[in-house]
């Protein structure tokens, strides 16, 4: 039914020849692209495998050392996205290619008030500590022999950086490099031992020889454009890329120190006069927000229940209708959660939404829906979805994957005239009645804003009373 995960063992590395024998068919005939379009990919996706690792706030000036070749230009292309997506860089381009597609990146830059940079300036003092990162687009595939003037000096200059990071103050930028680090034999790695020493490293169409090499923090695969008749022919075997990024990574996940990862949620203040009066309205009002935010799945939530026990258990459950009577979700009514329902109506609810920084919780007690209502949504579900409803006897355990496989395939035959799939009598939707609700947005310092609504009467009105707990 689905496809086996993409290992990163056998991704295809290119020599040297490869690597301009795929070029050259890129920009041949078919599929006949021009060296501008390549380069523009090349570099935003430069640009944002930078962005996924090295955030604007904290790598902020970043030096993009650009070579003669289209290694350089892709750096050019790379500081121009970097510029736009909130970065301050600065160019180091001293071997300037003529041709109009570079002095038009040029154009461009200065039009973005980009400052370049001399090598003398660089050489000259400490001018490289004043950067966070410092962008490698010196060579490319074609490089061969050993670095000439004046990219020796600054192959020297950046590989000192990475060689000394560790004695220098921990401040010392951070070295990423566009398809092969300089200095590097294209296929052999660092073979003179002179070449620099990346933190990152952005393969461009597919990686080259000597990134077998790298062993630096942070492996990406850029230039999302091989066509599959280019892969074929060349027998490339490429990670898909997820979603819409430009960029994937194909090397080791990042180790991180888990106790020192931490976001400090920065929000607009949430005020009590600012929010509805029903707390029904503001959880629409979020909702639309975190909608118009792009947020995948905005009513996924967490539930949770107990049993008789009193021993809590969570699960993530989508909401599928919200109105004044309370929140909604389907399931199977023997899964677990049923049982613990039926034993225990009150439960949770909680949404989070990252990238605003907000979480709703809502409590109260449960109720089925009706058997109307239940139909009514089962029967707008995708075909599939209800033929696996009827396959999966939810929480139950099975022997294996065969079992779903085999008893679907039986009932997709059983009803493969298109007649509808009646829904099973054990699913069917569920509704919560909120009698309490927290609204909570990030802010500095930890110093959140939780806002909680409880059922209030003021002369006889039935309203909500609205407090703020410390966060
Ligand atoms: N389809 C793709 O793969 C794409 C790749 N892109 C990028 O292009 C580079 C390859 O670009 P290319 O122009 O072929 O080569 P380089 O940028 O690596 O370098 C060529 C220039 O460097 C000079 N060179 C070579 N060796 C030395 C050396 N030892 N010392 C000093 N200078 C050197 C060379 O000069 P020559 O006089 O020797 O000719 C050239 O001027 C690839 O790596 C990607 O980054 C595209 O942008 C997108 C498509
Ligand atoms: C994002 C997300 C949404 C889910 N939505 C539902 C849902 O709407 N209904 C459901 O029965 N299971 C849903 N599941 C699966 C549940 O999390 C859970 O595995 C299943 O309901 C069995 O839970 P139980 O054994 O505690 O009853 C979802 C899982 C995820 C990750
Ligand atoms: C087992 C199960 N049932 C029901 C749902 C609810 O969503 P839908 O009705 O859109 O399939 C989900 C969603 O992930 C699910 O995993
Ligand atoms: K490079």
């Amino acid at each position: 039914m689905t496809g086996r995960a993409f290992s990163s063992d056998s991704i295809s590395y290119l020599t040297q020849r490869e690597a301009a024998e795929v070029d050259e068919m890129l920009m041949g005939p078919a599929p006949g692209f021009s060296v501008d379009q390549l380069m523009e990919l090349a570099g935003l996706s430069v640009a944002s495998a930078v962005a996924e690792v090295y955030a604007p706030a904290e790598f902020n000036r970043v030096l993009a050392i650009c070579g003669p070749g289209n290694n350089g230009g892709d750096g050019l292309v790379a500081a121009r996205h970097l510029r736009h997506f909130g970065y301050a860089p600065a160019v180091c381009y001293p071997k300037r290619a003529q041709k109009p597609l570079f002095t038009g990146l040029v154009t461009q830059l200065e039009s973005l008030s980009v400052p370049f940079v001399s090598v003398e300036d660089l050489l000259g003092g400490e001018l490289l500590n004043g950067f966070d990162l410092v962008l490698d687009a010196m060579f490319g595939f074609s490089f061969c022999g050993a670095p000439r003037a004046p990219f020796d000096e600054l192959v020297r200059l950046v590989a000192c950086l990475s060689r000394d990071k560790a004695e220098r103050d921990g401040k010392s930028p951070v070295v990423v490099a566009v398809d092969v680090p300089s200095g590097w034999d294209v296929e052999e790695g660092d073979v003179s031992g002179e070449g620099i020493k990346p933190d990152m490293l952005v393969s461009l169409t597919a990686p080259k020889l000597c990134a077998k090499r790298f062993s630096g923090a942070h492996h990406f695969l850029g230039g999302r454009f091989v066509p599959p008749a280019v892969a074929e022919k060349f027998n490339l075997c490429l990670p898909p890329y997820p979603g819409s990024a430009m960029c994937v990574r194909i090397g080791k996940a990042p180790q991180v120190d888990i106790s020192a990862l931490r976001v400090n949620y920065v929000s607009p203040e949430l005020l009590e006069e600012d929010v509805e009066p029903d707390p029904m309205d503001q959880f629409r009002k979020w909702f639309d927000d975190a909608l118009a935010a792009g947020i995948r799945e905005p009513n996924a939530m967490a539930l949770s229940t107990s049993g008789k026990d009193g021993k809590p258990s969570s699960r993530m459950v989508l909401l599928k209708g919200v109105d004044q009577d309370g929140f909604v979700w389907y399931t199977n009514y023997e899964s677990r959660k049923a049982r613990e329902i039926s034993e225990n109506p009150n439960a949770a609810i909680m949404f989070f939404w990252d990238s605003l920084n907000r979480q709703v919780r809502v409590e109260g007690a449960v109720e089925k829906v009706s058997k109307e209502e239940s139909e009514q949504y089962f029967y707008s579900r995708p075909r599939g979805s209800q033929i696996g409803a009827l396959v999966s006897k939810q929480s139950s355990v099975i022997p294996g994957r065969h079992v779903l496989a085999q008893l679907y395939k039986q009932l997709e035959e059983k009803f493969s005239d298109g007649s509808g799939i009646p829904k099973p009598g054990n699913w069917g939707g569920y509704r919560l009645k909120p009698r309490l609700y927290e609204f909570w947005q990030g802010q500095p310092s930890r110093l959140h804003d939780r806002l909680q609504y409880t059922p209030d009467e003021t002369e006889g009105k039935k309203g909500w009373r609205v407090v703020r707990l410390a966060p």
